[in-house]
């Protein structure tokens, strides 16, 4: 199986592709284009821009500017030894996000690097197994459920407010907000996920952050990921680190396990992992069952998949804003006059539009997942094409988002009207991806995101610091080179 993945299917993969007319750079063994595009990005990305302006897809994606260029629209490409196809055209990305959920997926590869520390979660699964945890978790981001955690967002948030207030009163002027929206929501999440066991699962994503290193470090050594391969001081680290998490984790989940057996409750709590379990009860009256390590595996992917995004979308968001003072004040008489000086609450937010366009735009220009990658598992038809099981569709989300042929000449604006009519058609607004396997916490991320700003903004003016560098750098998510430095300004 490692060898006809690695090696074989490959080429035929490539015949394939290029009798349809799908060409691409000449991959070098095992290394395929890694390297290409790695001195690439060093080039692009090793100064600052020279002023805060949003034209980045030559920055972020020089090999994709350079492909699509000399090859056309799609080309493939070879990411190690996964070749990859990539997919700009917004008819066909339609399709392929809203048909095939099952059909494709994560690659064996992307499995295989996240094994130790999300372990097989929604995020991670394929096929069938995807299928039937998208059913139980999806329920627990919806309707009733996804508002009873707003409580939880108002609470986090006013106490990152207090100590902002506190340190500007104790004469600090400049903060760097990327550092405080982190801290924020891996708060919130914490608090969502295990409410009265907070503390603890703040500890447990602790470690989860360090394991996400440990991993990202080990793969890193090497052009053949997968945790067989991985050098063995590291194996003995992670796995210690894995089971420490993990320990902590089952004694949260016995313990609500333990209250509603001997009676103390009929519940199991009213935070994210009491729905999970809730939703897994109902499953199990029906004859399905779902393991406790995969009740495990979800609250560690949540964390994984909902902090670090929906931080980014909050510092770039407060960037903008910082930069652009006149949306700010904007959507800071907006949020004055609906929420007319309370804490804003759910009734609220479906008021807030200007907020609503600002963030949409900040995830246009920002999107926090830059590309999609998703494998063929089977042979695909999409349009005229035919897509070989193993081939994976990469799609460049971020330069979509820039696109002036999809977004008009001053796609690289920050002009969060654009926004104000909804005709803008799905296939070229894709910051959560689409269809089916689209981001089960998109609700959830866009309630915190409005939540976080109408607070922030109805107790602070910002602008943005001399200080602040314009370096946008892309890992897997685009994140500011040096953070963002900010001024604020209590109002009165
Ligand atoms: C601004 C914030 C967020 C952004 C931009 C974002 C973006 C995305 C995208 C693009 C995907 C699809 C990935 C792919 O198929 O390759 C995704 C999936 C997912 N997201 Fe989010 N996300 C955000 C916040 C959250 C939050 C807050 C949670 C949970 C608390 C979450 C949980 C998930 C999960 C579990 C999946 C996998 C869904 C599936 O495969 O069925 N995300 N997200």
């Amino acid at each position: 199986d490692g060898i006809s993945c690695y090696f074989l299917n490959p080429r035929r993969i490539k015949k394939i592709m290029e009798r349809q007319g799908v060409r691409g750079p000449k991959p070098r063994p095992l290394k395929g284009n890694i390297l290409d595009m790695a001195s690439l990005v060093s080039q692009t990305t090793s100064q600052d821009m020279k002023s805060i302006n949003h034209d980045i897809v030559g920055r972020l994606l020089p090999h994709y500017v350079a492909w699509s260029k000399e090859y056309g629209k799609r080309f493939i490409f070879w990411n190690g030894v996964e070749p990859r196809m990539c997919l700009t055209e917004t008819e066909l990305i339609k399709d392929f996000l809203s048909k095939n959920s099952t059909t494709s997926g994560r690659s064996w590869q992307q499995q295989q690097g996240s094994k130790h520390f999300i372990g097989r979660g929604l995020l991670m699964a394929n096929g069938k197994d995807w299928y039937h945890q998208r059913h139980i978790v999806a329920p627990t981001f919806m309707g009733d459920k996804l508002k009873s955690y707003a409580g939880y967002m108002v609470e986090c948030t006013g106490e990152v407010l207090q100590s902002l207030q506190n340190a500007v009163e104790s004469g600090q002027t400049e903060f760097e907000i990327g550092e405080y929206m982190t801290k924020l929501t891996a708060d919130i999440i914490s608090r969502t996920e295990f409410n009265t066991h907070y503390d603890k699962g703040k500890q447990i994503f602790h470690l989860l952050t360090v394991l996400q290193h440990l991993c990202a470090q080990a793969t890193r050594k090497l052009y053949l990921p997968g945790s067989r391969f991985f050098p063995s001081k590291y194996n003995r680290e992670i796995k210690s680190m894995k089971m420490e998490v993990e320990r902590l984790l089952m004694e949260i989940i016995q313990s609500r396990k333990d209250c509603v057996e001997i009676g103390r409750s009929t519940s199991y709590g009213n935070d994210l992992l009491g729905m999970l379990l809730d939703e897994m009860q109902k499953k199990r009256e029906s004859g399905f069952s779902l393991n406790l390590q995969l009740i495990m595996d979800e609250c560690k992917t949540f964390f994984f998949a909902g902090h670090e995004t929906t931080a980014l979308l909050l510092t770039w968001a407060v960037m903008l804003l910082a930069s652009n003072i006149s949306w700010q004040e904007k959507v800071r008489t907006e949020v004055k006059q609906v929420c007319n000086g309370e804490t804003p609450s759910v009734d609220h937010l479906s008021k807030l539009s200007l907020l609503n366009m600002v963030i949409n735009e900040t995830l246009r220009l920002y999107p926090p997942a830059t590309v999609l990658p998703r494998m063929a598992l089977e042979d695909i038809k999409l349009g005229d094409l035919h897509i070989p099981k193993g081939l994976s569709i990469w799609i460049p989300v971020l330069a979509i988002h820039h696109s002036k042929e999809l977004w008009g000449e001053d796609a690289n604006e920050f002009n969060p009207e654009r926004f104000a009519s909804k005709s803008f058609t799905s296939g070229r607004f894709i910051p959560f991806a689409a269809g089916p396997r689209n981001c089960v916490g998109q609700a959830f991320a866009i309630m915190e995101a409005k939540i976080i700003l109408a607070m922030l903004l109805s107790r602070f003016s910002f602008v943005i610091s001399e200080n602040y560098r314009h370096a946008p750098v892309t890992v897997l998510t685009i994140k500011p080179k040096f953070g963002v430095q900010v001024c604020l300004k209590p109002l009165n």
